[in-house]
């Protein structure tokens, strides 16, 4: 089922154009990678999906609440030295507490628990955040927008400054959060991206789309990454035919 319908959008900060004429579908058991250069409109075709920025033209339809749509964002390794815990940082992510100001409800710090424990980190709930390593912290993060239950997470860049090993564990995360979950990635990391995501969109002011469901994906990334050179080989294998210039 579609969740998300992007139909003729385009967008421009000042005069300048980012995005222009995309259209996209987005359905509930997806697993999206969205690639593209620097500066290409990754970011902001996010934001325009969040609700965070209005399209100029077009139209984005959500067949979800608000409410239902997880983020999380670029650069969550900054502020390492805020005295914040874990759990702490999980129960921000409850967008229908009653007690905001003075403290939390049993419910909301047992749901916080509970996202903890699907991202495998309850046993670091009261760690402070800066005791984390890269790859520990970003699983907070994804238990913070778990924690709204929501039908489709976006995550921008999630495994940024993060070693290999803690990237392939995000992204093996991942896959298991889209038993249920709808997955929209942001990503430079191509080669790893590719053994787990279902379609790709690349956006560069225009958006080309692949479906990578049914080629096979035999692309080996269990140590390192692979070279550029190595990745256009291993695509040629997978017989991924593009009759368009990026
Ligand atoms: N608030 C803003 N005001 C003006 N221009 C902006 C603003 N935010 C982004 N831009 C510009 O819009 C373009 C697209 O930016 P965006 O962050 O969406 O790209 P991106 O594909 O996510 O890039 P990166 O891979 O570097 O994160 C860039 O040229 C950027 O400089």
């Amino acid at each position: 089922m579609e969740i998300i319908n992007i139909s003729n959008l385009s967008y421009r900060y000042h005069k300048t154009d980012v995005l222009e004429n995309i259209n996209l579908s987005i359905s509930e058991n997806d697993f999206l990678a969205i690639i593209g250069p620097n500066g290409g409109g990754k970011s902001t075709l996010l934001k325009l999906i969040l609700g965070l920025l209005t399209p100029q033209s077009g139209k984005i339809e959500k067949k979800i609440k608000n409410n239902q749509v997880g983020y999380v964002p670029q650069n969550t390794n900054l502020n390492t030295d805020f005295p914040i815990t874990a759990l702490e940082i999980v129960l921000m992510g409850h967008t229908t507490s009653k007690k905001k100001i003075f403290g939390y409800s049993k419910e909301d710090i047992s749901c916080a628990m509970s996202s903890l424990e699907k991202v495998g980190m309850a046993k670091f709930a009261k760690s402070k955040i800066g005791d984390l390593s890269g790859g520990q912290r970003q699983r907070v993060f994804i238990a913070r927008a778990l924690c709204s239950n929501p039908k489709i997470m976006l995550l921008d860049e999630p495994t940024a400054s993060i070693d290999v090993k803690g990237q392939k564990e995000i992204y093996e995360l991942l896959k298991e959060l889209n038993k249920s979950i709808c997955i929209v990635v942001v990503s430079h990391d191509i080669s790893v991206l590719l053994n787990y995501a279902k379609n790709v969109a690349h956006i560069n002011k225009n958006l080309v789309y692949h479906s990578l469901e049914n080629i096979e994906k035999n692309i080996d990334t269990q140590n390192e990454h692979l070279c550029e050179v190595e990745l256009l080989s291993a695509l040629g294998k997978t017989q991924i035919c593009c009759n368009h210039n990026h």
